[in-house]
This record gives C-alpha cells, structure tokens and sequence, in this order.
C-alpha cells in the first residue's frame, strides 16, 4: 500500500489515470496560463494573506516533495480575497522543481516554464470540517501559486534551504517553528484565477487556484540544495534525486482563466 505513484517513467503523470481516472477529469491542474486569454472580472478584488502570527511547524521529505506543515487548528493565517468567498487557512507549503538548469514549474506561461514553483495550500474551514473533507469539495482547497525565477540569491530562502539535509531521505522531518512564509512573497499580488485539481495523486478537482504574475528570485545554488533531497527512503538501495517533481499542463477543457481588472 502506500503512494505507488511518482514522476519516473512506470509511475509518473502518464501513468496516474490508472489509479486516479480522475486525472483525465475536466478541471484538472497545472495549465499553461496564456495572458492574453485571460478574461478580467470586476467582480474579483485583490488577495490578503494575514501570515503574521506565522503557525510553522514542521518541515518533512514526504518521498514527493519537501513539506512545510502549519497548526491550521484557527484562523492566525489565512488567504482572502481575490476569488475566495471567505478565509483559507494556511496547512502547509511544499516546491516543485526540475534538474540542473532545467524548468521545474507546474504551471507554464505562454508554454514557458520556470525553474521551480512555490504552492501555499490553504483550505476552507468555515464549509469544512477538516481538510480531509475540504480536499475532496470543489470550494474546499485555494492553493497560491508562486513560480521561482533563476537569478541572484534569494535573501530568505536560506532558512529554508539550510535546513534541507535534515530531511534528505523519504519519511524524515524535523522541527522548523517560526517561519513565516511572507517573506517567499514577491512584490506585487496580481494574479491569475481558474478552478482546478490538485496536482499530485489524488488530483481532487477541488482547487481554486491563485497564480501570482510575478515570480520570486532564487539562485541556481539555492535551487541545487532542493536536488540533495532523495526520493527515496534512507534504507533503500537505488539513491533517487528528488527532482523533476512536476506534473506538466492539462487540458483547459470549458475553463476560463481569469485575472483582475
Ligand atoms: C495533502 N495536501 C495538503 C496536498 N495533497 N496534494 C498536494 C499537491 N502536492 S499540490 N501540488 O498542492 O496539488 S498538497
Ligand atoms: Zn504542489
């Protein structure tokens, strides 16, 4: 039992419809966002994230990505606005991203990747319950997406990188209190929305996605420390690099990508 899904050849996106048919469903994520098609809507406002009395946990290797979890116990920080009928707590943060000098987004722009792509994954505890109960409603997930750009270094994403070789192996975590995500923020919040999945099994089409325009800055160095992070678990045999840990676009289908007038 346990994940048999991952991003090799047997086992990766290609592979997922056979245990989750609902990756071939009609919401499902990433896109290749095309600006140009994006349609404006007045009736979206701007996106508040209220990350001050940050709520950080932990961090972990989960075999699929490095995990930052937060207590999402009560409302200290949430995402609202933009799309959202009311708030979204923060319950944890995760990367994707390719090999050396290689794309790694989920998401594409104009059929463009970038090095890498932050998700802040956030559920709605005022319809739901749990998250659990969120994860499987079509309003139940928001999921900001912030893709990381290749260039000089990231003057925060040390705290996060130094801490990288305590979770090397599937299966480890370690403490990681005090962290507040703000600062992985770029500048500006102009956004893209669209309704969408998860994009990992089990790809629930419960998503409302928030993809920010402007991406972050973070150095080749920096992004190299997330490719000392295996796949697999300390025990196992084969070593497996952490990386190309990214599904690619899906069909839009009858969606409309929209953005802020
Ligand atoms: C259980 N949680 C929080 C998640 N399950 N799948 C997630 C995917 N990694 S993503 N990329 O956020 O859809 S996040
Ligand atoms: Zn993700």
């Amino acid at each position: 039992t346990g994940d048999h899904w991952g991003y090799g050849k047997e086992d990766g996106p290609s592979a997922w419809h056979r245990h989750y048919p609902v990756a071939k469903g009609s919401r499902q994520s990433p896109i290749d966002i095309i600006p140009d098609e994006a349609r404006r809507d007045s009736s979206l406002g701007p996106i508040f994230l209220k990350y001050d009395r940050c709520t950080s946990l932990s961090i972990a290797n989960n075999g699929h990505s490095v995990v930052v979890e937060f207590d999402d116990s009560d409302d200290r920080s949430v995402i609202q606005g933009g799309p959202l009928d009311n708030p979204y707590r923060l319950k944890q943060f995760h990367f994707h991203w390719g090999g050396k000098g290689c794309e790694g987004s989920e998401h594409t722009v104009a059929g463009v990747g970038y090095a890498s792509e932050l998700h802040l994954v956030h559920w709605n505890a005022v319809k739901y319950t749990t998250y659990e109960d969120a994860a499987t409603a079509p309003d139940g997930l928001a999921v900001l997406g912030i893709f990381l750009e290749q260039g000089d270094d990231h003057r925060w994403l040390h705290t996060i990188t130094d801490v990288l070789y305590m979770v090397k192996f599937k299966g480890s975590a370690t403490n990681f209190k005090g962290f507040n995500p703000k600062c992985l923020l770029p500048s500006n919040l102009h956004y893209w929305t669209y309704l969408g999945s998860l994009t990992t099994p089990p790809l629930h089409e419960s998503v409302i996605w928030i993809v920010l325009k402007e991406p972050i800055v973070v150095s080749e160095k920096q992004l190299g420390m997330f490719r000392i992070l295996q796949f697999s678990g300390e025990e196992e045999d084969q070593r497996m690099r952490m990386e190309n840990n990214f599904r690619p676009p899906q069909p839009l289908k009858e969606r409309i990508l929209k953005k802020r007038c």
